[in-house]
């Protein structure tokens, strides 16, 4: 099975901004989504979602339609992380988690259904916020709420808009960790849209990079770096290193004279 993704297309009025993307990711798989700002990452993130309708264009799932499936069927399959989010009216913590169940839940949520938001909770590290209002957190917990209403929706895909933005170098690590053992537990696939190429290098199985709405580079992060790719892609000089620690990217710039 994979995450399939055939010649998108999408303009904002007049503007193109993917211009034909094609992208397959395989089931379990931790794929990076790359690019400078504005190269078209939460666009393509929104389209899988269905918060955007594509000008052209297929995406599916172990064969199966996603942008025609019916609401309820896309959102047991799909979740989708923004880059920030605001709730409606004044809500708890644990009543924003539980959102997450909405595609599964019947008449009401059962006692399976408040354990697993309860596990998500926990695995956010949100456990003594859960009786809190939204309009109280900072805005990392409540990136880490957006992620674990995600995980409590239980998906086959998961999609993150740079969901590591707000929070502090702890909790960047941890996410990128819980996803990453999402993907591997659980035979999540994930798509994340990420500005830390190390980060992406570290965690993830596939980086795709994105430049004006074209993928300009898709593959292990080992092979997809190249330092001439990404210093023309970001117009910035950078040195790509392998080392033991994998591939790491450095721009030119900050490297000891
Ligand atoms: N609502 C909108 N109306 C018009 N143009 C938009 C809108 N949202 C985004 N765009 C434009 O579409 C292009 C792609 O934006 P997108 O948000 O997908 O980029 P991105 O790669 O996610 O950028 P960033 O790294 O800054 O989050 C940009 O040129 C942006 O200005």
């Amino acid at each position: 099975m994979s995450l399939d993704i055939g010649a998108v297309r999408f303009a904002y009025r007049r503007n193109p901004v993917l211009q034909g993307v094609d992208l397959r990711v395989a089931e379990g798989a931790f794929c990076a989504l790359l690019g400078p700002n504005g190269s078209g990452k939460s666009t393509l993130t929104k389209i899988i979602a269905r918060v955007l309708t594509p000008a052209g264009g297929s995406v599916s799932f172990g064969g199966r339609d996603l942008l025609t499936a019916p609401r309820r069927e896309h959102a047991r399959v799909v979740a989708y992380v923004p880059q920030s989010g605001t709730t409606p009216f004044e809500q708890t913590v644990r009543e924003a988690v539980l959102l997450g169940r909405t595609p599964h839940i019947g008449l009401r949520p059962t006692r399976a259904d408040r354990e697993i938001v309860d596990a998500a909770i926990e695995r956010l590290g949100l456990a003594e916020l859960g009786d809190r209002p939204m309009s109280q957190l900072s805005g990392g917990q409540a990136q880490r709420v957006l992620i674990a209403r995600a995980l409590a929706q239980q998906p086959r895909v998961l999609l993150l808009d740079e969901p590591t933005s707000a929070l502090d170098l702890r909790y960047q690590i941890e996410t990128l960790q819980i996803v990453r053992s999402v993907t591997r537990e659980e035979g999540v696939t994930a798509l994340i849209a990420i500005h830390d190429l190390n980060h992406a290098a570290h965690f993830c199985d596939q980086a795709v990079l994105l430049d004006g709405g074209r993928i300009v580079a898709d593959g292990p992060p080992a092979r997809a770096f190249d330092a001439d790719v990404l210093s023309r892609v970001y117009g910035l000089d950078v040195r790509v290193t392998h080392g033991e620690n994998g591939v790491q990217v450095r721009p030119s710039a900050l490297e000891a004279a």
